[in-house]
């Protein structure tokens, strides 16, 4: 009865804390906010800009139409806390936006962490979500809020692949009669395919780019295979030799060739879950094929590219990037069902 009530007043909490984007969801509401993991920070002093108010989308938008002095700020790297007083902060911030706490009560919370985080790094992430206002925090796996979410059918004796590719990490499972029997992690996905572009210009073009420039090559240019009419983009940058600014053109080829490295060890990573699941659940996967999930899957043709390097069918989830806080929400939709797969830092 008092759950109940505690639970009307002050509803459990999903969070997605993600390298570029960190998403809300409210147990019965589903999705409140989206926006990105940045903070606009004064350089010198390191204070966030605004009175603490230039977080997310409103830091977004200042960055590059502030003066000189402003940084941009990215709380968490390669999916985990790389600076805690700003997480801290910014979850602050969007906590008090969910507009959530009554009475004083904190939210429990549900955040999703990658798979290969360290006890430390477990225990960061729950520190900045306590200081920041949560109650009890509670962590799932990415790979397994991304299956929950895609709706798979992990509880049954077949294997589950997932594959999610956010920005800072690639996640990848096998999963069955609930439980993750594989998982591998490593910190190379969306971001990695924008340093290959970068890189790849300053070496072949002599043209120098920032990271958002990269990015935006990736959209809107970007695939993994072959496209059936190739695209070009015009690109701005540095020229390395002479310091001065410079447009050259960029196609597709370019761009699948300055990524071709990393999808190779994206597939390495994929090759060893096969090779580590037992026979019988291997088999298994080459019937049910791969899933593919989150922001970074969005790349084009990556599932035909991941087919014929795999040998098995590909799909891409609905929704990709949403897909593991739709997961997470779930999960605190139904605490209790999933309550035994959730860890604590302790
Ligand atoms: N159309 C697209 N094509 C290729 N990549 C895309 C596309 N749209 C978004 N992305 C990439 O998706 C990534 C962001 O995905 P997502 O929101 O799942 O990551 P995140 O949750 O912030 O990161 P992580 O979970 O790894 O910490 C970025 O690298 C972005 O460039």
């Amino acid at each position: 009865m008092f759950a109940q009530v505690r639970h009307q007043l002050c509803p459990d909490l999903a969070i997605d804390l993600g390298t570029h984007q960190t998403r809300v969801a409210v147990g019965g509401r589903g999705l409140i906010l989206d926006e990105p993991s940045v903070v606009a920070v004064d350089s010198e002093s390191r204070r966030i800009l605004g009175g603490g108010a230039a977080v997310g989308r409103v830091a977004k938008q200042m960055i590059g139409r502030t003066p000189d002095g402003i940084t941009a700020a990215y709380p968490i790297r390669g999916s985990v806390v790389h600076d805690f007083d700003l997480c801290e902060a910014m979850l602050g911030s969007f906590l008090r936006k969910t507009g959530r706490s009554k009475l004083g009560l904190k939210p429990r919370v549900l955040m999703t962490v990658p798979g290969a985080i360290s006890p430390v790094e477990r225990r960061a992430v729950t520190n900045a979500a306590e200081r920041a206002g949560a109650g009890d925090v509670f962590l799932i796996e990415q790979s397994r809020a991304a299956a929950v979410g895609a709706g798979l059918p992990i509880s049954e004796p077949i294997a589950n692949w997932i594959c999610q590719i956010g920005a800072g990490t690639t996640d990848i499972a096998v999963l069955s009669l609930g439980d993750i029997v594989v998982r591998r992690a490593r910190r190379v996905a969306g971001e990695a395919f924008d340093e290959a572009i970068a890189a790849y210009l300053r070496r072949e073009y002599s043209l120098k780019v920032g990271s958002r420039t990269a990015e935006r090559i990736k959209h809107e240019i970007g695939s993994a295979d072959p496209l059936d009419e190739e695209l070009v983009v015009e690109v701005s940058g540095i020229d390395t030799a002479g310091a001065v600014p410079r447009k050259a053109v960029i196609t597709s080829e370019d761009v699948r060739e300055a990524i071709a490295p990393v999808l190779q060890i994206m597939t390495e990573e994929l090759r060893a879950t096969v090779e580590s699941c037992d026979p019988e659940l291997a088999a298994d996967l080459a019937d049910v094929g791969l899933v593919l999930s989150g922001g970074g899957a969005q790349l084009r043709r990556l599932p035909e590219y991941f087919e014929r390097q795999l040998g098995v069918p590909v799909r891409l989830v609905d929704d990709p990037a949403r897909v593991v806080i739709r997961g997470t929400a779930l999960c605190v939709d139904h605490f209790r069902q999933w309550r035994p797969y959730f860890e604590s830092a302790a």
